[in-house]
């Protein structure tokens, strides 16, 4: 296998700014105001129902760009929901999102060409081999052949999926499949990635080169959004954490602030999201003891 991400080619610019100073826990105070260039997401008012359930009850956030940032909350917390709206999947019932500064339900064009994204359940191409899925997505964004060619080549070699290229796309496994989803999120170079739990059902060894192709990614200015319950992965990867739950934004800015002086981001994680006294199992006295009673 290749080193991680060394034969990816070196990204055309930056698209990032430092950040500002920490933006206020419970709702975005607007990170890299005063610097140059737009945040990577700006998020104002988002709501989603699913008939009564509310999924995602007016979030305000922004984020800066060029951070390697994580979204992270409970299960059913509204992580995907407000991915998807964010990323132009699902229409928001309210709210404003500008992604680079470009609305993304006015300015669709503008918005796709500068992301890339690994939803949820992805769906993809099974009856084409993942060398094909990957050569199909190129010109679909419309890549010239021989580039396409060039950056997939890569990409399968880096994510140590040469082996697998030829193989249907119906026959890869959950952490075959994140990668070649992530192989054809990056092969426009875009701007800023997001990915919905990108980590999920991948094995140590990809996930580590998941990992240093993320990392290689955002050390040249590019920007990731990604959505984990694993504290641990979050707190030594991204330098910027959004915590959700229950469909509002409980804090968000630099690592450090988040965590503020909690041992760990796990901690402050169960405190944020007011789990940190559920009894674990107290009231199944029944469940163990070695037998069916
Ligand atoms: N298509 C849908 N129809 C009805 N309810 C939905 C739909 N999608 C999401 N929901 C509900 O919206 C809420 C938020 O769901 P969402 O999938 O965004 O959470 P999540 O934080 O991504 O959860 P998880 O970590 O378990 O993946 C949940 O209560 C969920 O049941």
């Amino acid at each position: 296998m290749a080193d991680d991400g060394e034969q990816i080619d070196e990204r055309a610019g930056s698209a990032g700014a430092e950040a500002g100073p920490a933006a206020a826990p419970g709702g975005s105070a607007g990170p890299d105001s005063g610097t140059a260039g737009p945040p990577a997401v700006r998020v104002q008012g988002l709501w989603k129902k699913f008939g009564e359930q509310v999924a995602v009850s007016g979030i305000d956030l922004t984020l800066p760009a060029g951070r390697f940032i994580g979204l992270v909350g409970p299960n059913g917390a509204g992580k995907t929901t407000t991915l998807s709206m964010v990323t132009g999947l699902l229409r928001p019932d309210a709210g404003l999102v500008e992604i680079g500064g470009h609305d993304v339900w006015r300015d669709p064009v503008a918005v796709k060409s500068r992301i890339g994204v690994l939803p949820e359940g992805l769906r993809l191409f099974e009856r084409l081999s993942g060398r094909e899925l990957l050569g199909y997505i190129g010109r679909l964004r419309g890549l010239p052949g021989d580039e396409v060619d060039k950056r997939a080549g890569q990409l399968l070699d880096v994510l140590d999926l040469s082996g697998s290229q030829n193989k249907l796309v119906v026959d890869y496994s959950t952490g075959m499949r994140k990668k070649i989803g992530l192989a054809a999120a990056l092969l426009h170079n875009p701007e800023i990635l997001f990915l919905d739990e990108p980590f999920e059902g991948v094995d140590p060894v990809s996930a580590q080169t998941i990992r240093g192709v993320l990392e290689r990614y955002t050390a040249s200015g590019a920007t990731v959004i990604f959505s984990s319950h694993v504290m641990e992965l979050v707190e030594s990867l991204c330098d910027w954490v959004a915590v959700i739950a229950a469909g509002r934004i409980r804090a968000d800015g630099p690592l450090a602030q988040v965590r503020g002086t909690a041992p760990s981001l796990q901690d402050a994680f169960l405190e944020l999201v007011g789990a940190s006294d559920r009894g674990a199992g107290r009231e199944l006295d029944w469940l163990g003891g070695g037998g069916a009673r």
